[in-house]
């Protein structure tokens, strides 16, 4: 059987995803899979995220290879996905989400409460992110024990991060659960940051799998590796984002989980927030509803869900993002 090419960035993370992935594949289809390097230009950058116009620069170099037929499927980070799917391309399947939380990386394996609480050599705790999320959420989570933090704007690899740590530059950094327990190293997190008090970005920990629309046989055997619930939740986190009108790099923080009683998911719950980076003016709200019986559904509760955010000033709190 002629193998499938599934397109990777040559990342760690990236390369961690595809095979897990690719073995998923082979695993329910008995098909073939063949790992295709593509370089992108967000992997030979060393630009900050903003300069270069967000991290879709992750997503375009996998996608014009997809449309050029060089390779068959893509398996993208969802968070990293643009929220506008191009109608030629299609997500044929989200598979089970992984851990959507943030994962602190700290000195002498602290929490983050007992870092803030500690500080840093010369002054406040010095925590690095290059995400307006988390400084936003960081920040209120500090001035909330009546503490201030350094945020301190970073960008690389998973290792670069920590290295900033493990070289005492920085007393902790703020990366994906998911991400680090792709590369097997969830044994360096020193706190799982609850979303009650840090929200992941919208589709965090789920990754996106995609191949052209125009070979729908393709598309219904990747399809095999699609997860509902997970596209639910994505959906609605997704969504809300879009209605905010804002893009990957915003300092937008979302999550839908999923109620059960018993066995039986009953209902969804949607949290989002919007903040200033500096964590002064935060807007955050929560829904919960039945369980949306489809994606349609599901957007619809993101939708409502921003527009109550706009409605309390969101909008406003965005426009610093420039800053
Ligand atoms: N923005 C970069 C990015 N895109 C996806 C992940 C990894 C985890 C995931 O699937 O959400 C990361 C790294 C990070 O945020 O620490």
């Amino acid at each position: 059987m002629k193998a499938l090419r599934l397109g990777t960035r040559r990342s760690q993370l990236a390369t961690a995803q595809s095979r897990g992935v690719a073995d998923e594949v082979t695993r329910l289809t008995g098909q073939p899979v063949e790992l295709v390097e593509i370089t992108t230009y967000g992997d030979v950058s060393r630009e900050s995220l903003v300069s270069i116009g967000g991290t879709g620069v992750f997503v375009s170099a996998l996608r014009d290879a997809l449309l050029a037929g060089e390779i068959d499927f893509a398996v993208h980070s969802l968070k990293d996905l643009p929220t506008a799917q191009p109608p030629e391309l299609a997500l044929a399947a989200l598979p089970p989400r992984a851990d959507p939380r943030d994962a602190l990386v700290a000195r002498d394996g602290l929490g983050f409460e007992e870092l803030v609480m500690a500080g840093g050599a010369a002054g406040p705790a010095r925590i690095g992110t290059g995400s307006p999320r988390r400084m936003a959420q960081l920040n209120a989570w500090a001035r909330g024990l009546g503490r201030e933090i350094d945020t301190v704007s970073i960008r690389g690899n998973v290792d670069t991060r920590i290295g900033y740590v493990r070289a005492g530059e920085l007393d902790a950094v703020v990366l994906a659960a998911a991400g680090l327990g792709r590369l097997g190293r969830t044994g360096e997190i020193t706190d799982l940051l609850a979303p009650d008090a840090v929200l992941p970005a919208p589709g965090q920990g789920a990754l996106a799998v995609e191949c052209t629309a125009a070979r729908p046989e393709l598309v219904a055997q990747l399809a095999r590796l699609d997860d509902p619930h997970t596209r639910i939740a994505v959906t609605a986190e997704r969504t809300l984002l879009a209605a905010l009108e804002a893009g990957c790099s915003a300092p937008v923080g979302a999550f839908a989980d999923l109620l059960a009683d018993g066995q039986t998911v009953t209902e969804l719950r949607l949290r989002g927030v919007v903040g200033t980076p500096d964590g002064a003016q935060l807007v955050q709200l929560s829904t919960t509803g039945p369980l949306p019986a489809s994606v349609e559904e599901a957007a619809a509760v993101g939708r409502q869900l921003a527009d109550e955010m706009l409605a309390k000033g969101a909008a406003g709190l965005m426009g610093e993002r420039a800053l």
